[in-house]
């Protein structure tokens, strides 16, 4: 099992390194075009050998997917491919969502665990004369991927997190009626962050399951940096990682159409 994590930045990276690094010492660093892998092999309760790999590629959609494409290109050429690409770091949480209906998730507030269900492109498309309009809607390219369903759950529940729409967007939003905007486009927001679709797209390109995994270290609305609780964050993806690694390390993934489940669950062809 072999798995790539992708923050923004160093501390992001180191955060998730201690994490992971709670259960196997960081092995080495490994260069990569554009970047430094981070690499530890937490020993798997049960399963195969599990090899975790941390780069920070970056802050936004580009340098994430950059990052991402040659970290996955060099261990495909290698004949070590991953088998899952992580995003993970910190994020703005929905705060302020209308209290939750139908179809909602819980309210990501500071300091909580958030675990993407969809990993979607919040303002890639054009502005026209009705509003904004998805590439999608124009007619080509994709904005959303969709983490394995089973994945998230096992992830989300191990993490008491919150489990929702993940936004990636360009520009940090500052201010409440952006922030009501995104979320009447996107009612299941629960976080926004800047690289989540990056990391998704370049996995994707090259068939590999994506996940987001972020911890809010501030309110989507109005800017106010100072309010920002990055610290507490930085710890609560510590804390989500150490739970996380292990967890991944029980972990196949399944071709291609079929489900993902944790190992020892799946059952051969014909063994019924
Ligand atoms: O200043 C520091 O010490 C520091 C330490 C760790 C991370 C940072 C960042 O500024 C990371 C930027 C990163 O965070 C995501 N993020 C966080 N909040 C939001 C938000 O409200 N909207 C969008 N993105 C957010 C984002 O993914 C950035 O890459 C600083």
């Amino acid at each position: 099992m072999r798995v790539l994590i992708v923050t923004a930045v160093s501390a992001e990276r180191d955060a998730v390194v201690r994490g992971v690094g709670a259960t196997a010492p960081e092995l080495a660093e490994l260069p990569v075009p554009g970047g430094v892998l981070h690499r530890l092999s937490p020993a798997p309760p049960t399963g195969p050998p599990l090899t975790v790999d941390v780069l920070a590629a970056g802050v936004g959609p580009a340098a994430a997917a950059a990052g991402t494409a040659a970290a996955l290109t060099a261990a495909a050429v290698a004949r070590t491919p991953y088998d899952l690409a992580v995003s993970a770091g910190i994020g703005g949480g929905f705060t302020l969502r209308p209290a939750a209906g139908p179809g909602t998730t819980t309210t990501a507030h500071l300091g909580s665990v958030v675990v993407s269900d969809g990993i979607v492109a919040a303002d890639l498309g054009a502005e026209t004369p009705d509003g904004f309009a998805a590439v999608t809607d124009l007619g080509f390219g994709t904005v959303e991927h969709l983490p394995p369903a089973p994945l998230v759950a096992a992830v989300a529940e191990a993490t008491d997190a919150v489990r929702g729409t993940v936004l990636t967007v360009s520009t940090v939003t500052g201010s409440a009626e952006r922030a009501a905007e995104l979320l009447r486009r996107h009612p299941r927001a629960v976080a926004e962050a800047m690289e989540g679709f990056g990391v998704a797209e370049a996995a994707a390109a090259q068939s590999v399951p994506a996940l987001e995994v972020r911890t809010v270290s501030n309110a989507v609305g109005p800017r106010d940096r100072a309010a920002w609780r990055i610290g507490e964050a930085l710890e609560a993806l510590t804390g989500a990682f150490a739970t996380i690694a292990p967890l991944l390390g029980t972990w196949t993934f399944a071709p291609e159409g079929t489900r993902n489940e944790p190992a020892g669950t799946r059952k051969e062809p014909g063994s019924d």
